[in-house]
């Protein structure tokens, strides 16, 4: 059973500045232990102040031996600014010296699967599986997730066949109720294979989701629920986000 630790900041940018400190610990003790790290991205609104601020605040990571993947994508052409890749770029990996080889994007709508996002989805199932030294998917150090205020990770939502997914470890989603309508998201199989998994929720409109995940909904309902990781699921919520825990 891993363990799920509950952590509570007063407010979003408090929260974001602990979690941006903690990810640099995480990066840099895998990178001793092993020689490198392997990240989830996520986007949204937290997901992409945390990587502003491993800008400004990298400590000693070493950019050079980082893998970096995507928990979903938004199934848009190259460059289109909604792309989860593309804020991440901006925001930081235009900025520090990564390895573009170990930068593995989801692909864009008007790339190589001429437009069919199943087609990718299976490309980036296929990409984990070379990634995972004999496994289906890395073992993730980290896999970051956002959450929405009805309970989804990823681009998992409820009552969906994405979030009921138990074989596919990357699906395409055509329908999602958030725009775009078309994305490619890792399903909970894959979100399950990070030691960590880590949730950064903040305001009141994501209250009742963060009190049901948290007090072990289904995840059918409230699919952050099911997002755990194999020895740590790790809730960094400001103040709203845990009024009703
Ligand atoms: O659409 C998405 O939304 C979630 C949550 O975003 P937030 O702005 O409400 O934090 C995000 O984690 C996901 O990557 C994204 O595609």
């Amino acid at each position: 059973m891993s363990d799920v630790v509950v952590e509570k900041f007063s407010d979003a940018g408090q929260l974001v500045d602990a979690a941006a400190a903690r990810l640099v610990t995480t990066i840099v003790d895998a990178q001793r232990a092993r020689g490198f790290a392997s990240i989830v991205l996520t986007g949204g609104g937290t997901g992409i102040a945390l990587l502003e601020k491993l800008r400004d605040a990298p400590g000693d990571i070493d950019w050079s031996q980082i893998d970096l993947y995507w928990g979903d994508e938004r199934f848009l052409p190259s460059g289109d600014p909604e792309r989860n890749e593309v804020q991440a770029r901006e925001a930081l990996l235009d900025h520090v010296p990564v390895d573009p080889d170990r930068v593995h994007a989801m692909a864009a709508s008007d790339g190589i699967y001429d437009g069919d996002p199943h087609g990718a989805a299976t490309a980036y199932e296929q990409l984990l599986g070379a990634q995972a030294h004999g496994n289906q998917v890395p073992t993730f150090d980290v896999h970051l997730l956002g959450m929405g205020g009805e309970g989804h990770v990823n681009s998992l939502f409820p009552h969906t066949d994405a979030v009921r997914e138990e074989a596919r470890f990357v699906v395409a989603v055509t329908d999602s109720p958030k725009p775009p309508p078309v994305r490619i998201t890792l399903t909970l199989p894959a979100v399950r294979r990070a030691k960590e998994v880590w949730l950064l929720v903040s305001g009141a409109a994501k209250a009742e989701a963060v009190a049901e995940a948290v007090g072990g909904a289904s995840s059918e309902d409230w699919p952050s629920a099911g997002a755990t990781g194999l020895v740590a699921t790790r809730w960094f919520l400001d103040t709203d986000a845990a009024s009703q825990l």
